[in-house]
């Protein structure tokens, strides 16, 4: 595989960032929004957005299985923000009929850092992307309350009241991160990304 193909699903959200900075990590980003867009991809980025209405968009395009399917499979993923949630197991007090794709035994809580931080801004230390701080932009973001054994946790918010949450983890070819890497123009997740698809 010498430039990866990774799909974006476009539903709804930041599509446009992520597939900007795909291509600047070396693989060719597409937009996925139909089913028969999903076979050719060798990796998939789930965009920040609004994970409620993300879910009954895939579900009414018929994306919800064949999406599970890939996932199942082992196809890669990224998500950041509602793409986080997309991939969590577990939504803490999940209410409605929301659903998630799933894939990482986390629980995520939405909308986690409350009101009066509704978006903020937090230098983190993440070890896999090197050792400059990353500038990580959280917006309306969730949190990750509890890890199951296999998921690896990447960086913890690390000062201020919400310091020691869990802003970012990865079990097998599935990665997620509360905040949204696509916005700043620091790339290192992408990239960090785009080499998991390369090794999978
Ligand atoms: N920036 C975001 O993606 C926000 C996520 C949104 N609060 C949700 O629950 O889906």
């Amino acid at each position: 595989m010498t430039t990866p193909t990774i799909g974006v699903l476009a539903v709804q959200g930041d599509v446009r960032e992520h597939l900007v900075a795909l291509e600047a990590a070396g693989a060719t980003g597409v937009r996925v929004r139909r089913p028969e867009e999903i076979e050719g991809i060798d990796g998939l980025v789930i965009p920040g957005g609004e994970s409620t209405v993300m879910d009954k968009l895939v579900r009414t395009f018929g994306l919800h299985e064949p999406l599970r399917a890939r996932l199942t499979g082992g196809l890669p993923a990224y998500g950041s923000c509602a793409g986080m949630i997309m991939l969590a197991d577990r939504i803490a007090d999940g209410r409605d009929d929301q659903q998630t794709l799933g894939g990482l035994d986390i629980t995520v809580r939405r909308n986690a850092f409350g009101r009066q931080v509704d978006s903020f801004e937090a230098d983190l230390h993440i070890r896999e992307l090197g050792p400059e701080p990353m500038r990580a932009v959280f917006i309306r973001a969730p949190w990750v309350e509890e890890t199951g054994a296999a998921v690896r946790v990447l960086a913890r918010v690390e000062s201020g009241p919400a310091a020691g949450r869990v802003v970012a983890v990865r079990q097998g070819n599935l990665l997620a991160t509360s905040f949204h890497p696509e916005v700043t123009g620091d790339h290192r997740v992408h990239s960090y990304f785009v080499a998991m698809v390369r090794s999978a």
